[in-house]
């Protein structure tokens, strides 16, 4: 270069998919942090706006209820993959996010179209913004919410796998519960009209089961890598 300064490397955009348990969260940030990317939980997101709803009283059976009141809450998320961030209204909810009652309510909040019009158009002015690049994880990034993305993986794993992995986070819980729960939660997420859970045509699938998490990351690393050095 004339000037001598180094060439600018072009944004990023990885998109990553699949359902719970598979390893979405713990690969996507550690592959932010290693290549110096921003990072998105967009189901922390869906988890806030969920929160937001049940601590307003809203009645979560009634779609037209959620649909009226989705552009009410001003979710914020902080995107250093080292130190995420959610508020809702200026309130840190990244614990109560995580709550069973959460969990169990996020999908029907989830699958109101009215409230993923609005999480979605936060998702992309989040991505274009992001200088370096960024990796965005949840359901439908790679299918709908950036076809665009330079990457996009689908992460997958057994049932037994993410319910073993999921009841070792929450502590006494019973491995058989977990899985019946989070195998309800993904056929809500696949089944459901506007953007289900699914893998794009054009992703990369990685079957997590038997990997370790470290693979899982290096496998990741090395694909964005590749993509960068056009290959
Ligand atoms: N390949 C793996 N092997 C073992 N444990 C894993 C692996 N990937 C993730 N985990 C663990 O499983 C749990 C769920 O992972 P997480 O990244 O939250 O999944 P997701 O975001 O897809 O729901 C975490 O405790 C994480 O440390
Ligand atoms: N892009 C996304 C991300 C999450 N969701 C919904 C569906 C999921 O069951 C919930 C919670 O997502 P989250 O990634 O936090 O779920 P896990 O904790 O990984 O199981 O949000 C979605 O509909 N679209």
């Amino acid at each position: 270069m004339e000037n001598g300064a180094a060439p600018t490397a072009k944004p990023v955009i990885v998109a990553i998919d699949g359902p719970s348990g598979t390893g979405k969260s713990s690969t996507s940030k550690a592959v932010a942090a290693q290549l110096g990317l921003s990072y998105l939980d967009t189901g922390a997101q869906y988890r806030a706006i969920t929160w937001w709803m049940v601590d307003n009283g809203i009645d979560l059976a009634d779609p037209v209820a959620i649909a009226d009141v989705a552009g009410k809450p001003e979710i914020i998320s902080g995107t250093d993959p080292s130190a995420p961030t959610i508020t809702v209204d200026g309130v840190d909810v990244a614990g109560p996010i995580r709550t069973q009652e959460v969990t169990s309510k996020v999908s029907a909040v989830s699958a109101v179209p009215e409230v993923r019009a609005r999480i979605t158009e936060l998702q992309r002015t989040l991505a274009t913004g992001a200088e370096k690049g960024i990796v965005v994880e949840g359901r439908d990034i790679g299918t709908t919410v950036l076809p665009d993305a330079d990457l996009k993986i689908f992460l997958t794993a057994s049932a037994e796998a993410r319910a073993a992995r999921r009841s070792g986070e929450l502590k006494g819980a019973d491995v058989q519960a977990t899985r019946e729960a989070l195998i309800k939660r993904d056929a809500a997420d696949s089944s459901r009209k506007t953007s289900p859970l699914a893998k794009a045509g054009d992703a990369v699938e990685v079957d997590t089961t038997e990997l370790t998490l470290a693979q899982v990351i290096e496998c990741v690393v090395t694909l964005v890598e590749e993509k960068r050095a056009g290959k």
